[in-house]
């Protein structure tokens, strides 16, 4: 049985109450670690460890900063095989996804940040002979980020990167579903020679954990990626301390199909847009509307695709989809299968849990699942299901599938499908998302603001505007 520990001053640590939680391997559904069941004090002494880092780490060149966010990619990057079998183990996730997609993308976090911070540059505002105002960022201080279990060390690196970076010091916390990257993740920057609390990794629940971070008057900003719900309670609470808050929240993304597309890659491209990761990712298309002409076409070629998603052990190479995060999770998503026939969809594929032969004869597998003849503004389409479930929907006009794409509370990304430039810039600009694609999907370059709409969050993430939200602006005014 692993022990995982918190990463605090430098040390690995128990928590202070000696308790511990039990982690699930969604695979198998049997406990394969436990994980420090921290609170308050835990999170005391991680914010004092984090504060007297502080002036040494701001006053580091950003140069030397970055050397050691690179060296920790580059430790990533040697222990790919080992990270990517772990998150696998703590999220269900097939072992290829983990390797060719979180853990890779784990790294270039690290690696994009400890460059970017030698290009962070201030703005001059010059006036002849009047004034001249110069910018000055600051960083922060003390920040806390906290993060989800759907992609793990992906999310959680995406944080901790930047704020590092900028010269804060960091108060961070993993999801207690999915810990384990996280705690391998600190053996990495102790072998990096990263200085004693800079970085503090402390585990345990939201609601002790977590709720400490939020609450804690020192800590200055909170990144945080989850559900809509946790994303409102930390703004309640976090807020009226006049702390920054980034959020990146839930979605309900359209994927919008004309009929001028080229329609094998926008096939292959949903299938991917639909079902990665088991759909357990903010960003996946879970409603397909596609233009009437072809929607039989694109129904058929789609339905063959699903049927060769195989459903098994993540660990094995031919296993498409992997198991849910969680035996809670499943629940979650089978509720809302059962609320899509209630509402009157036609169940096209999928709908039903899988009972994986073997070890995995207790995990949290679920067919990949189709529906059509729903209502647009039906709950199954307005709701985040986060999981492997996606509904069809046949459109006859730009204005109507337009109106059904911004019909939700939702913001966060969307997907065009068409060979027609002015069509693809006009449907773009009158969506209401933060992130756009076109003719492709998750097409990721770390510069771009990465965030949503409505209540998909507030504040952006991703190349400046990250280094932008840890630091505090600061105008300089020298009369000439
Ligand atoms: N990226 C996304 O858009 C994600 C969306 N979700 C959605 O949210 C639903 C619920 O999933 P959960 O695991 O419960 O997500 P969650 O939003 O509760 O958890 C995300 C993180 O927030 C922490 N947290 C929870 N309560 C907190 C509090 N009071 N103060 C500070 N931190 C707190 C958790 O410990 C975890 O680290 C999912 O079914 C899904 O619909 C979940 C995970 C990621
Ligand atoms: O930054 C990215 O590339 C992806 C982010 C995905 C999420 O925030 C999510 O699934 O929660």
């Amino acid at each position: 049985m692993l022990h995982l520990q918190n990463y605090i001053g430098g040390q690995l640590v128990p928590p202070v109450s000696g308790q511990y939680l039990a982690s699930v391997e969604p695979a198998t559904g049997q406990v394969f670690a436990q994980i420090p069941d921290s609170g308050a004090e835990d999170v005391a002494q991680a914010v004092q460890a984090a504060e007297a880092a502080f002036p040494a780490w701001r006053r580091l060149p950003a140069e030397e900063r970055g050397r050691l966010l690179v060296r920790i990619a580059e430790l990533i990057e040697r222990d790919l095989d080992r990270l990517a079998y772990a998150e696998s183990q703590d999220n269900g996730k097939p072992v290829s996804l983990a390797r060719t997609v979180d853990i890779p993308r784990a790294a270039s976090n690290f690696a994009f940040f400890g460059t970017a911070a030698q290009h962070f540059a201030s703005e001059t505002h010059f006036q002849e002979g009047v004034a001249l105002n110069y910018t000055v960022r600051h960083p922060l201080g003390v920040v806390g980020c906290i993060s989800p279990w759907n992609l793990p060390l992906y999310l959680f690196t995406w944080k901790i990167a930047p704020a590092l970076a900028a010269g804060c010091c960091v108060v961070a916390k993993p999801s207690e579903i999915t810990p384990y990257t996280a705690f391998l993740l600190s053996e990495l920057c102790i072998e990096a020679g990263l200085p004693a609390g800079v970085l503090n990794i402390v585990h345990g629940t939201g609601q002790a954990a977590g709720q400490a971070i939020i609450e804690h008057p020192a800590i200055k900003a909170i990144s945080f990626t989850g559900g809509t719900k946790t994303g409102e309670h930390i703004a309640r609470t976090a807020a009226p301390m006049f702390k920054k808050l980034s959020l990146e929240l839930g979605g309900k993304n359209p994927n919008l199909i004309f009929a001028d597309c080229n329609l094998a890659e926008a096939v292959a491209t949903s299938l991917r847009s639909s079902f990665s990761n088991q759909g357990q990712i903010c960003l996946c298309g879970s409603r397909i509307f596609v233009e009437r002409s072809i929607y039989e076409p694109f129904k058929a070629a789609f339905l063959e695709g699903v049927a060769g998603l195989t459903v098994g052990d993540p660990q094995e190479s031919g296993s498409r989809q992997g198991a849910l995060v969680s035996e809670a999770h499943l629940q979650k998503v089978l509720k809302y299968i059962a609320l899509g026939h209630q509402e009157g969809g036609r169940l096209l594929a999928g709908g039903q849990r899988v009972q994986v032969p073997g070890r995995c004869a207790d995990g949290y597998f679920l067919q990949p699942t189709v529906f059509e003849g729903l209502a647009p503004n039906c709950r199954v389409n307005r709701e985040e299901i986060f999981g492997p479930v996606v509904t069809l929907t046949p459109f006859d006009t730009e204005e109507q599938v337009l109106e059904w794409a911004n019909g939700t509370e939702y913001g966060l990304a969307a997907t065009i499908w068409t060979r027609d430039l002015n069509r693809a810039h006009r449907v773009a600009h009158a969506l209401h998302s933060g992130i756009v694609w076109i003719n492709t999907w998750l097409h990721r370059d770390l510069r771009t603001p990465f965030g949503g709409m409505k209540n998909s969050g507030v504040g952006r993430e991703g190349g400046l505007e990250a280094l932008r939200f840890f630091t505090e602006a600061q105008n300089v005014c020298v009369k000439l």
